[in-house]
Protein backbone atom coordinates (compact mmCIF):
# COMPACT_ATOMS: atom_id res chain seq x y z
CA UNK A 1 0.00 0.00 0.00
CA UNK A 2 1.18 3.67 -0.87
CA UNK A 3 1.94 5.89 1.74
CA UNK A 4 0.01 8.68 -0.45
CA UNK A 5 -3.57 7.74 1.33
CA UNK A 6 -4.92 7.54 4.12
CA UNK A 7 -6.85 4.17 5.30
CA UNK A 8 -10.20 4.84 6.32
CA UNK A 9 -12.03 2.42 7.34
CA UNK A 10 -15.41 3.89 5.62
CA UNK A 11 -13.67 3.96 2.13
CA UNK A 12 -14.68 2.69 -0.59
CA UNK A 13 -12.94 3.47 -3.86
CA UNK A 14 -9.48 4.84 -3.08
CA UNK A 15 -7.25 5.93 -6.08
CA UNK A 16 -4.03 6.10 -5.37
CA UNK A 17 -1.23 7.77 -7.79
CA UNK A 18 -2.99 6.32 -10.58
CA UNK A 19 -2.16 7.56 -13.91
CA UNK A 20 -3.32 7.05 -17.65
CA UNK A 21 -1.12 7.31 -20.69
CA UNK A 22 -3.04 6.04 -23.67
CA UNK A 23 -1.19 5.10 -26.80
CA UNK A 24 0.19 7.25 -29.47
CA UNK A 25 -0.98 10.30 -26.99
CA UNK A 26 1.84 13.35 -26.28
CA UNK A 27 0.53 13.93 -22.71
CA UNK A 28 -0.81 11.67 -20.35
CA UNK A 29 -4.69 11.79 -19.89
CA UNK A 30 -4.67 11.00 -16.47
CA UNK A 31 -1.41 12.18 -14.70
CA UNK A 32 -0.57 10.89 -10.72
CA UNK A 33 -4.40 11.56 -9.47
CA UNK A 34 -5.32 10.43 -5.73
CA UNK A 35 -8.85 10.18 -3.67
CA UNK A 36 -10.77 8.69 -1.73
CA UNK A 37 -14.51 8.48 -1.79
CA UNK A 38 -16.30 6.75 1.09
CA UNK A 39 -18.99 4.29 1.66
CA UNK A 40 -22.53 5.26 0.74
CA UNK A 41 -20.83 8.87 -0.77
CA UNK A 42 -22.37 10.57 -4.11
CA UNK A 43 -19.28 12.08 -5.42
CA UNK A 44 -19.40 14.36 -8.89
CA UNK A 45 -16.35 14.43 -11.45
CA UNK A 46 -16.88 17.97 -13.08
CA UNK A 47 -14.51 20.11 -15.12
CA UNK A 48 -13.97 21.30 -19.00
CA UNK A 49 -13.79 18.49 -21.99
CA UNK A 50 -10.51 16.12 -21.86
CA UNK A 51 -9.88 16.94 -18.28
CA UNK A 52 -9.61 13.03 -17.84
CA UNK A 53 -12.83 12.51 -16.16
CA UNK A 54 -14.37 9.71 -17.77
CA UNK A 55 -10.69 8.13 -17.88
CA UNK A 56 -10.82 8.86 -14.69
CA UNK A 57 -14.14 6.93 -14.04
CA UNK A 58 -13.66 3.85 -16.08
CA UNK A 59 -9.87 2.78 -14.42
CA UNK A 60 -12.34 2.44 -11.39
CA UNK A 61 -14.10 -1.08 -13.28
CA UNK A 62 -10.96 -0.88 -15.22
CA UNK A 63 -12.51 -0.65 -18.99
CA UNK A 64 -9.39 1.40 -18.88
CA UNK A 65 -6.66 0.03 -17.66
CA UNK A 66 -4.38 2.46 -15.38
CA UNK A 67 -0.41 2.86 -16.94
CA UNK A 68 0.44 2.87 -13.14
CA UNK A 69 -0.75 3.41 -9.75
CA UNK A 70 -3.08 1.39 -7.61
CA UNK A 71 -7.20 1.08 -7.48
CA UNK A 72 -8.25 0.23 -3.96
CA UNK A 73 -12.21 -1.01 -3.49
CA UNK A 74 -13.43 -1.68 -0.09
CA UNK A 75 -10.02 -2.51 1.44
CA UNK A 76 -8.86 -4.80 -1.48
CA UNK A 77 -5.81 -3.95 -3.94
CA UNK A 78 -8.22 -4.68 -7.26
CA UNK A 79 -5.66 -3.14 -9.33
CA UNK A 80 -4.72 -6.70 -10.77
CA UNK A 81 -7.83 -8.85 -9.92
CA UNK A 82 -10.31 -10.55 -12.05
CA UNK A 83 -12.05 -7.70 -13.94
CA UNK A 84 -15.43 -10.02 -14.65
CA UNK A 85 -15.53 -10.18 -10.48
CA UNK A 86 -14.61 -6.45 -10.17
CA UNK A 87 -17.41 -5.30 -12.30
CA UNK A 88 -20.44 -7.43 -10.98
CA UNK A 89 -19.86 -5.29 -7.54
CA UNK A 90 -19.63 -1.83 -9.64
CA UNK A 91 -23.33 -0.71 -11.83
CA UNK A 92 -22.24 1.53 -14.55
CA UNK A 93 -24.67 3.82 -16.52
CA UNK A 94 -23.79 5.83 -19.36
CA UNK A 95 -25.56 8.41 -21.42
CA UNK A 96 -26.10 6.43 -24.61
CA UNK A 97 -28.15 3.75 -22.77
CA UNK A 98 -27.65 0.47 -24.44
CA UNK A 99 -31.09 -1.28 -23.95
CA UNK A 100 -31.58 -3.68 -26.10
CA UNK A 101 -34.62 -3.13 -28.78
CA UNK A 102 -35.39 -6.80 -29.40
CA UNK A 103 -35.79 -7.35 -25.23
CA UNK A 104 -38.49 -6.19 -22.82
CA UNK A 105 -38.16 -3.38 -20.20
CA UNK A 106 -37.52 -6.19 -17.84
CA UNK A 107 -35.66 -8.70 -20.05
CA UNK A 108 -33.39 -5.88 -20.42
CA UNK A 109 -32.98 -5.32 -16.34
CA UNK A 110 -32.52 -9.01 -15.83
CA UNK A 111 -30.23 -9.21 -18.52
CA UNK A 112 -27.39 -9.09 -15.30
CA UNK A 113 -29.03 -11.63 -13.23
CA UNK A 114 -29.71 -13.96 -15.99
CA UNK A 115 -25.95 -13.72 -16.59
CA UNK A 116 -25.34 -15.08 -13.23
CA UNK A 117 -27.69 -17.77 -13.01
CA UNK A 118 -30.74 -15.76 -11.58
CA UNK A 119 -33.90 -18.25 -12.04
CA UNK A 120 -36.64 -16.37 -14.20
CA UNK A 121 -38.99 -15.70 -11.61
CA UNK A 122 -36.96 -13.78 -9.67
CA UNK A 123 -35.62 -11.93 -11.90
CA UNK A 124 -38.72 -10.44 -13.24
CA UNK A 125 -40.10 -10.08 -9.93
CA UNK A 126 -36.72 -8.29 -9.15
CA UNK A 127 -37.36 -6.39 -12.34
CA UNK A 128 -41.09 -5.02 -11.05
CA UNK A 129 -39.39 -4.26 -7.80
CA UNK A 130 -36.75 -2.21 -9.58
CA UNK A 131 -38.72 -0.17 -11.80
CA UNK A 132 -41.24 0.64 -8.91
CA UNK A 133 -37.84 1.76 -7.10
CA UNK A 134 -37.17 4.37 -9.86
CA UNK A 135 -41.02 5.75 -10.40
CA UNK A 136 -41.91 3.09 -13.20
CA UNK A 137 -45.04 1.33 -12.87
CA UNK A 138 -44.00 -1.97 -13.78
CA UNK A 139 -47.45 -3.49 -14.65
CA UNK A 140 -47.13 -0.63 -17.53
CA UNK A 141 -43.51 -0.98 -18.41
CA UNK A 142 -42.26 -4.26 -17.60
CA UNK A 143 -43.79 -5.44 -20.88
CA UNK A 144 -42.60 -3.08 -23.22
CA UNK A 145 -39.86 -2.60 -25.34
CA UNK A 146 -36.88 0.58 -25.09
CA UNK A 147 -38.66 2.30 -28.35
CA UNK A 148 -42.00 2.82 -26.42
CA UNK A 149 -40.27 4.11 -23.49
CA UNK A 150 -38.96 8.30 -23.96
CA UNK A 151 -35.74 9.31 -23.08
CA UNK A 152 -36.05 9.94 -19.69
CA UNK A 153 -37.80 6.83 -18.82
CA UNK A 154 -35.27 5.05 -20.94
CA UNK A 155 -32.66 6.37 -18.87
CA UNK A 156 -34.56 5.29 -15.15
CA UNK A 157 -34.57 1.96 -16.71
CA UNK A 158 -30.75 2.54 -17.65
CA UNK A 159 -30.38 2.86 -13.60
CA UNK A 160 -32.73 0.28 -12.55
CA UNK A 161 -30.76 -2.14 -14.85
CA UNK A 162 -27.06 -1.45 -13.28
CA UNK A 163 -28.69 -1.82 -9.64
CA UNK A 164 -29.95 -5.20 -10.78
CA UNK A 165 -26.91 -7.44 -9.37
CA UNK A 166 -27.66 -4.66 -6.27
CA UNK A 167 -24.11 -3.67 -6.47
CA UNK A 168 -22.50 -1.39 -3.78
CA UNK A 169 -21.05 0.82 -6.21
CA UNK A 170 -22.27 2.86 -8.97
CA UNK A 171 -20.24 4.34 -11.97
CA UNK A 172 -22.32 6.96 -14.46
CA UNK A 173 -20.81 8.64 -16.93
CA UNK A 174 -23.07 12.05 -18.25
CA UNK A 175 -26.31 9.78 -17.42
CA UNK A 176 -29.15 12.48 -17.90
CA UNK A 177 -26.74 13.87 -20.75
CA UNK A 178 -28.98 13.12 -23.57
CA UNK A 179 -32.53 14.07 -21.96
CA UNK A 180 -33.63 17.70 -21.93
CA UNK A 181 -32.81 20.17 -19.76
CA UNK A 182 -36.90 19.97 -18.00
CA UNK A 183 -36.68 15.91 -18.07
CA UNK A 184 -33.01 16.17 -16.74
CA UNK A 185 -33.90 18.08 -13.74
CA UNK A 186 -36.78 15.93 -12.59
CA UNK A 187 -34.39 12.65 -13.30
CA UNK A 188 -32.09 14.53 -11.18
CA UNK A 189 -34.56 15.21 -8.16
CA UNK A 190 -36.14 11.52 -8.47
CA UNK A 191 -32.41 10.27 -8.36
CA UNK A 192 -31.25 11.73 -5.30
CA UNK A 193 -34.54 10.44 -3.17
CA UNK A 194 -33.70 7.11 -4.75
CA UNK A 195 -30.17 7.69 -3.40
CA UNK A 196 -31.56 8.65 0.08
CA UNK A 197 -32.96 4.90 -0.02
CA UNK A 198 -30.24 2.76 -1.35
CA UNK A 199 -27.17 4.35 -0.20
CA UNK A 200 -24.88 3.11 -3.06
CA UNK A 201 -21.32 4.68 -3.79
CA UNK A 202 -21.78 7.08 -6.87
CA UNK A 203 -19.00 8.64 -8.82
CA UNK A 204 -21.17 10.56 -11.78
CA UNK A 205 -19.45 12.59 -14.27
CA UNK A 206 -20.48 15.95 -15.88
CA UNK A 207 -20.11 18.92 -17.47
CA UNK A 208 -22.29 20.63 -16.21
CA UNK A 209 -21.70 22.49 -12.66
CA UNK A 210 -25.01 22.95 -11.85
CA UNK A 211 -25.88 19.03 -11.77
CA UNK A 212 -22.50 19.05 -9.73
CA UNK A 213 -23.64 21.66 -6.93
CA UNK A 214 -27.63 19.70 -6.83
CA UNK A 215 -26.20 16.37 -6.62
CA UNK A 216 -22.84 15.74 -5.12
CA UNK A 217 -22.15 15.18 -1.47
CA UNK A 218 -18.64 16.19 -2.56
CA UNK A 219 -17.23 17.31 -5.91
CA UNK A 220 -14.12 16.86 -7.42
CA UNK A 221 -13.41 19.47 -9.66
CA UNK A 222 -11.37 18.45 -12.72
CA UNK A 223 -8.55 20.94 -14.13
CA UNK A 224 -6.73 19.88 -17.73
CA UNK A 225 -4.27 16.70 -17.19
CA UNK A 226 -7.00 15.46 -14.33
CA UNK A 227 -4.98 18.18 -11.85
CA UNK A 228 -7.47 18.12 -9.06
CA UNK A 229 -8.37 21.38 -8.12
CA UNK A 230 -10.37 20.76 -5.28
CA UNK A 231 -12.79 18.06 -4.03
CA UNK A 232 -15.12 19.34 -1.48
CA UNK A 233 -18.78 20.17 -0.37
CA UNK A 234 -20.77 22.00 -3.09
CA UNK A 235 -21.35 24.51 -0.31
CA UNK A 236 -17.21 24.93 0.43
CA UNK A 237 -16.70 25.00 -3.23
CA UNK A 238 -19.12 28.22 -4.06
CA UNK A 239 -18.16 29.56 -0.74
CA UNK A 240 -13.93 29.02 -0.88
CA UNK A 241 -12.95 28.25 -4.50
CA UNK A 242 -9.51 26.81 -3.78
CA UNK A 243 -7.92 28.55 -6.55
CA UNK A 244 -8.90 31.11 -9.72
CA UNK A 245 -9.92 28.05 -11.87
CA UNK A 246 -12.28 26.94 -9.60
CA UNK A 247 -13.71 30.29 -9.58
CA UNK A 248 -13.29 30.69 -13.06
CA UNK A 249 -15.29 27.39 -13.43
CA UNK A 250 -18.40 27.81 -11.13
CA UNK A 251 -18.62 31.41 -13.04
CA UNK A 252 -21.03 34.16 -12.20
CA UNK A 253 -23.88 33.55 -10.25
CA UNK A 254 -22.00 31.48 -7.21
CA UNK A 255 -23.80 33.83 -4.76
CA UNK A 256 -27.27 32.25 -5.91
CA UNK A 257 -26.63 29.05 -6.48
CA UNK A 258 -25.62 28.91 -2.71
CA UNK A 259 -28.89 30.04 -1.75
CA UNK A 260 -29.54 26.76 -3.08
CA UNK A 261 -27.20 25.17 -0.88
CA UNK A 262 -27.79 26.93 2.40
CA UNK A 263 -30.44 25.46 4.29
CA UNK A 264 -32.28 27.30 7.00
CA UNK A 265 -30.97 25.45 9.72
CA UNK A 266 -27.74 27.21 8.46
CA UNK A 267 -29.19 30.55 8.91
CA UNK A 268 -30.46 29.51 12.30
CA UNK A 269 -26.87 28.41 13.30
CA UNK A 270 -25.84 31.77 12.21
CA UNK A 271 -26.40 35.40 14.15
CA UNK A 272 -30.19 35.43 14.15
CA UNK A 273 -30.08 31.95 15.55
CA UNK A 274 -30.78 33.66 18.71
CA UNK A 275 -33.56 36.08 18.28
CA UNK A 276 -37.17 34.86 19.35
CA UNK A 277 -39.61 37.67 17.64
CA UNK A 278 -43.22 37.06 18.23
CA UNK A 279 -44.97 38.06 15.07
CA UNK A 280 -48.18 37.74 13.68
CA UNK A 281 -48.26 34.47 11.66
CA UNK A 282 -49.73 36.14 8.34
CA UNK A 283 -46.99 38.34 8.35
CA UNK A 284 -44.54 35.25 7.72
CA UNK A 285 -44.24 31.88 5.57
CA UNK A 286 -43.68 28.99 6.98
CA UNK A 287 -40.40 27.08 6.02
CA UNK A 288 -38.65 24.37 8.24
CA UNK A 289 -34.91 23.84 8.92
CA UNK A 290 -33.88 21.59 6.12
CA UNK A 291 -35.76 24.18 3.42
CA UNK A 292 -33.26 26.00 1.19
CA UNK A 293 -32.63 29.53 1.42
CA UNK A 294 -33.73 29.67 -1.95
CA UNK A 295 -37.05 27.99 -1.21
CA UNK A 296 -37.49 30.37 1.92
CA UNK A 297 -36.93 33.71 -0.73
CA UNK A 298 -39.49 32.38 -3.31
CA UNK A 299 -42.14 31.79 -1.12
CA UNK A 300 -41.56 35.61 0.86
CA UNK A 301 -41.59 37.15 -2.70
CA UNK A 302 -44.55 35.43 -3.93
CA UNK A 303 -46.33 35.94 -0.41
CA UNK A 304 -45.42 39.55 -0.16
CA UNK A 305 -44.09 38.75 3.24
CA UNK A 306 -42.12 39.93 6.09
CA UNK A 307 -39.93 37.48 6.60
CA UNK A 308 -40.28 33.13 6.93
CA UNK A 309 -41.76 31.10 10.02
CA UNK A 310 -39.78 28.22 11.13
CA UNK A 311 -41.37 25.25 11.96
CA UNK A 312 -40.51 21.95 12.87
CA UNK A 313 -40.18 19.42 10.15
CA UNK A 314 -42.77 16.93 12.05
CA UNK A 315 -45.35 19.45 12.68
CA UNK A 316 -44.10 21.51 9.05
CA UNK A 317 -48.46 20.58 8.12
CA UNK A 318 -50.09 21.47 10.93
CA UNK A 319 -51.88 24.78 11.18
CA UNK A 320 -50.20 28.27 11.83
CA UNK A 321 -52.64 28.46 15.04
CA UNK A 322 -51.41 24.84 16.25
CA UNK A 323 -47.55 25.47 15.63
CA UNK A 324 -47.42 28.94 17.05
CA UNK A 325 -45.93 27.98 20.28
CA UNK A 326 -42.93 26.49 18.16
CA UNK A 327 -41.90 29.23 15.43
CA UNK A 328 -39.06 31.17 14.40
CA UNK A 329 -39.04 34.19 12.83
CA UNK A 330 -36.30 35.06 10.42
CA UNK A 331 -37.02 38.65 8.72
CA UNK A 332 -36.56 39.16 4.58
CA UNK A 333 -33.69 41.08 5.35
CA UNK A 334 -32.12 39.02 8.13
CA UNK A 335 -32.21 36.05 5.90
CA UNK A 336 -30.70 37.69 2.82
CA UNK A 337 -28.22 39.53 4.98
CA UNK A 338 -26.84 35.86 6.72
CA UNK A 339 -27.03 33.96 3.67
CA UNK A 340 -24.84 36.20 1.82
CA UNK A 341 -22.48 36.86 4.82
CA UNK A 342 -21.79 32.99 5.58
CA UNK A 343 -17.85 32.59 7.17
CA UNK A 344 -15.35 32.76 4.13
CA UNK A 345 -18.16 33.90 1.74
CA UNK A 346 -16.36 35.29 -1.16
CA UNK A 347 -18.77 36.23 -3.60
N1 LIG B 1 -9.18 5.74 -26.19
C1 LIG B 1 -8.43 6.84 -26.23
N2 LIG B 1 -7.29 6.90 -26.96
C2 LIG B 1 -6.51 7.99 -27.00
N3 LIG B 1 -6.80 9.12 -26.30
C3 LIG B 1 -7.89 9.14 -25.57
C4 LIG B 1 -8.78 8.01 -25.48
N4 LIG B 1 -9.81 8.32 -24.65
C5 LIG B 1 -9.58 9.58 -24.24
N5 LIG B 1 -8.44 10.08 -24.78
C6 LIG B 1 -7.85 11.40 -24.53
O1 LIG B 1 -7.61 11.52 -23.15
C7 LIG B 1 -7.93 12.81 -22.66
C8 LIG B 1 -8.96 12.68 -21.54
O2 LIG B 1 -10.17 12.19 -22.10
P1 LIG B 1 -11.48 11.89 -21.21
O3 LIG B 1 -12.52 11.36 -22.13
O4 LIG B 1 -11.09 11.10 -20.04
O5 LIG B 1 -11.83 13.37 -20.74
P2 LIG B 1 -13.22 13.92 -20.18
O6 LIG B 1 -12.86 14.95 -19.16
O7 LIG B 1 -14.11 12.83 -19.77
O8 LIG B 1 -13.77 14.64 -21.47
P3 LIG B 1 -15.30 14.86 -21.94
O9 LIG B 1 -15.91 15.70 -20.86
O10 LIG B 1 -15.17 15.61 -23.22
O11 LIG B 1 -15.94 13.53 -22.06
C9 LIG B 1 -8.42 13.60 -23.85
O12 LIG B 1 -7.36 14.36 -24.34
C10 LIG B 1 -8.84 12.53 -24.85
O13 LIG B 1 -8.66 12.98 -26.17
Amino acid sequence: MSEHVSTGTDTMIRLDQVTKQYHGQDRPAVSPLTLEIKNGEFVVFVGPSGCGKTTTLRMINRLVEPTSGEIWINGQNVTHADVNELRRGIGYVIQQIGLLPHLTIADNIGLVPKLLGTPKGERHSRAADLLELVGLDPKVYAGRYPRQLSGGQQQRVGVARALAADPPIMLMDEPFGAVDPIAREKLQVEFLKLQEKIRKTIVFVTHDIDEALRLGDRIAIFDVGSRLAQFDTPLNVLTNPADDFVRDFVGAGASVRRLSLLTIGDVLAGPVGDDDHSIPLHDAVQVTLTSTVHQALELVLAARADGVCVVPDLAAEGSPTELAGSTKFIALQDLLMTASNTPGGRQ
